[in-house]
């Protein structure tokens, strides 16, 4: 079904005061986070105050690092067994490549990437990519702990939380299509994370799907940021939040740039014994984030005749 107008994904205006836990607005905007989780499995953040030279550069960056040559964006730049690092056109997504960071916010792990790709090195690389990470990873604790006091999760493991979140940055290019080419950049999917934050460029083409299964395009502006539930949140929520469905669809004949912040969790993930009562039993077993992932890498997760979270770790 065509986009319609009728849905509208919750959006919050970031400003100083909302960033500020406990003012009017930050209960307010922390209410519009758990709806937007619970209908759409995502909301926006407008963030006015989002350096427009921050993401000119970074728009800079993905660009200089994607034009680099196969060879170099093959090298393998992370430290972790299997992980996926360069994704080039594919015959299933032929006009989508991708090229993953680790670690992005800390800046020796932002450098060592840049030496990898820039053995000269690339200061203006390494600093703009450190920078931007560290004001989605600030989206991303803000969030987090909006979530918490809406649901009334114990504080106490909120810091534990956000310590074992491993964060990487990945960087999606779509060529523009041939004549009969379709327009999908990215078929329909949930991510298999705990949280995305998207920062799209010029080029529209971001769809988030309703409940009743329509499609809404999520526009792009410079201070715009979608944050998405991945499966791992959905897992940590009891089902209370929806994993978001999305999908990238190209419509101009224009080159698309976006750009995610992706949060895995490090060690196992339970459900906050608040989320759990006699109408909310406990629907999945402790979930392996990095090990899902690789459910999904090996082609176990293709074989599933059940949504693959729930054969991951679902009770039924
Ligand atoms: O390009 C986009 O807007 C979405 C990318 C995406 O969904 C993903 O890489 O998981
Ligand atoms: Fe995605």
């Amino acid at each position: 079904m065509d986009s319609n107008t009728e849905h509208k994904i919750p959006v919050i205006c970031l400003s100083e005061e909302n960033f500020k836990p406990g003012s009017d607005s930050w209960v307010l905007a922390s209410k519009q986070v758990r709806h937007g989780l619970e209908e759409y499995g995502c909301f926006e953040i407008v963030y006015d105050e989002f350096p427009l030279q921050l993401h000119n550069s970074i728009f800079g960056a993905a660009k200089d690092l994607l034009d680099l040559p196969e060879e170099t964006k093959k090298r393998k730049s992370s430290k972790r067994p299997g992980s996926l690092g360069y994704v080039p056109q594919r015959p299933i997504t032929p006009l989508y490549e991708s090229i993953g960071i680790d670690s992005p916010n800390i800046l020796e792990e932002a450098e060592h990437f840049s030496n990898v790709m820039w053995p000269e090195g690339n200061d203006t690389f390494r600093e703009t990519v450190h920078s931007f990470s560290k004001r989605l990873v600030e989206l991303y604790e803000m969030t987090i702990r909006m979530v918490f006091e809406n649901y009334g999760v114990d504080m106490k493991v909120f810091n534990p939380l956000m310590e074992s979140t491993f964060y990487i940055l990945r960087f999606f290019r779509y060529r523009t299509r041939q004549p009969n080419e379709s327009n999908v950049g990215l078929d329909s999917h949930t991510d298999v994370n705990f949280i995305s934050i998207l920062h799209q460029h010029e080029v529209e083409g971001l769809q988030i799907k309703t409940k009743d299964h329509q499609w809404i395009d999520v526009k792009p502006s410079p201070s715009s940021f979608i944050v998405l539930a991945g499966d791992g949140l959905m897992v940590w929520g009891n089902d209370r939040v929806r994993a978001c469905e999305h999908r990238a669809i190209i419509k101009e004949n224009k080159v698309r740039y976006c750009i995610g912040l992706f949060t895995i969790m490090k060690g196992l993930v339970h459900v906050p014994e608040e989320l759990l009562d006699d109408d909310h039993p406990l629907r999945y077993k402790p979930f392996d984030n990095f090990g899902y992932m690789r459910f999904f890498i090996s082609g176990e997760a293709k074989k599933c005749t059940v949504p693959a979270i729930k054969a991951f770790c679902g009770i039924d």
